[in-house]
């Protein structure tokens, strides 16, 4: 009986060796370098045990076989197989030119038994597309100024709170402090919430944030599960994030928006458009946000639908944001001459405009544009993103072709961090992006948002974000690095963006 039990899983184990040797032949047998696969972990063993961070590993693999003269490389986690791209004119064909190819990313989503998982970040071919195109409108410069008020109340309450720190001379973990500034700007304008996280930092709305960002053993294990077999996730009802934080986000969409039609209420944010698109169909123009127009048939958002987006844009755009700003600061505490020097302008925009923050003003503010800039640059919050093949591709110059189904991973911070692209590249300088030296960044090697049809949809409201908090910081106190920072900066092994694992540590003093 031993035996039989013994030769049983030694034949199991033979034939998932077997199957893995296999499949890590995929790149050799077609001419395509990388480096050597081992069982079971494929190529990117550090990544998988959490050892390393995903964008040092990439960046790792391009260094290497960039300077060997490769254009692209092919790795896998675990039997997966995906195609880097190296070189950035390659970059452009994926992300740009042969668009057509790698219009998906090929994300698990399940409209039927997980309704928030069907947003625009994961959808694909046509109802992407067409997702897409209700949801730009909701993103122009006009419907954000129609925003602003709310960027700058929750920045008000977030300097209220430094000030009462830095009073006391206590060092502040900054990192925190931004992700509350950014929750409440998403929870106001995506949710229509007032989640005051700065006097009440364990509200449900950011434990729920929270939550969706932390992973268990028990949601790694579910996340493998659908990422290997789809059709089993399916069948389970699997969610890609727990049921209670799903669950919380639904019903707080449902919840808002049947309060505000019963009671005819509105208001300026995202979650009024998406009302907008649900019973319209489309948003209204920048100066008739209220009227009445008629529903197009057939194109109108559902409730889940409508959630679903509200749900993207948190995940999206509540982490990425204060992890910039994180970073600008950081850097900025070390460079005193670029922070004062950003300092005397805002003072002089705030002077100008009555020390009022008001939009136009913070489009005055173009040294700031420079430093977020170079802060997406060297500390990209994405260090790299994937695309799905959707028809099979020649890679232009090659016989090499990516196959249909195959992931495409795009190495963002190995390509902005790149000497000959960005000469001393882990110096940071605002005036790379100065108007004559930013016209010569080569096409495709400065790519913090994506590009082409799939770019960051969030990219404006981002922007607008990250100047607010920052020109209020900026304007309101003196800050220095705290030698509680550890140096460098040691950063996450989980999770796909980039963030400093002890956080970023200030000692703030106010401005007199
Ligand atoms: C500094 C902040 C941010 C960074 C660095 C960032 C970066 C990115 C990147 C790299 C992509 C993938 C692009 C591609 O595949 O070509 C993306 C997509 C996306 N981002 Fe952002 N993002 C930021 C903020 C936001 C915000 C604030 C929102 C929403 C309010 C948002 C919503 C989205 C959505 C919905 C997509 C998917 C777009 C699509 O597939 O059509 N992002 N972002």
């Amino acid at each position: 009986m031993h035996i039989e039990i013994f030769a049983l899983v030694f034949t199991i184990f033979v034939l998932i060796y077997t199957y893995f040797k296999r499949a890590h032949n995929y790149w050799k047998s077609r001419g395509v370098a990388g480096p050597p696969p081992f069982f079971p972990f494929g190529t990117m063993r550090s990544v998988i045990l959490r050892q390393q961070n995903l964008g040092d590993k990439v960046k790792e693999i391009y260094n290497e076989y960039k300077s060997k003269g490769h254009r692209f490389v092919g790795v896998y986690f675990f039997s997966r197989k995906v195609f880097v791209a190296l070189d950035p004119s390659l970059v452009k064909n994926i992300l740009i030119k042969d668009f057509n190819h790698f219009d998906d990313r090929g994300i698990y989503y399940d409209e039927i038994n997980d309704p928030l998982s069907a947003h625009l970040f994961s959808l694909s071919g046509p109802k992407w597309r067409n997702l897409r195109a209700k949801l730009t409108p909701t993103f122009t410069s006009g419907k954000l100024k129609y925003m602003f008020q709310t960027f700058v109340n929750c920045s008000a309450q977030m300097t209220s709170l430094l000030e009462s720190k830095a009073l006391k001379g206590e060092e502040v973990e900054i990192k925190d402090i931004l992700a509350r500034f950014t929750t409440d700007v998403i929870g106001s304008t995506a949710f229509g919430l007032e989640c005051n996280t700065m006097k009440n930092p364990n509200t449900q709305f950011r434990e729920m944030g929270k939550r969706a960002f932390t992973q268990t053993a028990g949601d790694a294990f579910r996340v493998t599960v659908i990422r290997s077999f789809s059709w089993l996730a399916k069948l389970l009802k699997l969610g890609i994030f727990p049921s209670n934080v799903t669950k919380f986000f639904k019903e707080v969409v449902e919840e808002t928006v049947t309060y505000r039609e019963k009671n005819n209420i509105t208001r300026k944010d995202f979650l009024q458009l998406l009302i907008q698109l649900k019973n319209n169909g489309k948003v209204d123009d920048d100066e008739k946000l209220q009227a009445e127009i008629k529903p197009a048939p057939g194109t109108s958002l559902t409730m889940n639908e409508a959630a679903a987006q509200a749900f993207i844009f948190f995940l999206a755009g509540f982490e990425t944001t204060a992890t910039t700003m994180s970073f600008a600061l950081f850097e900025m505490a070390q460079n005193r001459d670029i922070q004062y020097q950003a300092r005397e302008e805002v003072k002089k925009v705030m002077n100008d405009f009555g020390n009022v923050l008001t939009y136009d003003a913070l489009m005055e503010m173009h040294y700031l544009d420079k430093i977020v800039a170079e802060t997406l640059r060297k500390h990209p919050p994405a260090p790299v993103y994937l695309r799905k093949c959707t028809k099979d591709y020649q890679v232009p110059e090659t016989d090499v072709i990516i196959e249909e189904g195959l992931s495409v991973l795009i190495p963002a911070l190995a390509l902005q961090r790149d000497p000959d692209y960005f000469p001393d590249p882990d110096v940071f300088d605002p005036n790379r992006f100065d108007d004559e030296r930013k016209s010569s960044i080569k096409d495709s090697t400065y790519i913090p948002f994506g590009d082409g049809p799939r770019i960051c949809i969030g990219l404006r409201f981002a922007m607008i974000q990250v100047k607010v908090g920052l020109s209020m910081i900026l304007k309101n106190f003196n800050f220095t690095l705290s030698p509680k920072t550890p140096l460098p900066l040691v950063m996450e092994t989980q999770g796909i963006i980039t963030t400093p694992q002890s956080g970023i540590w200030l000692n703030l003093t106010t401005v007199n």
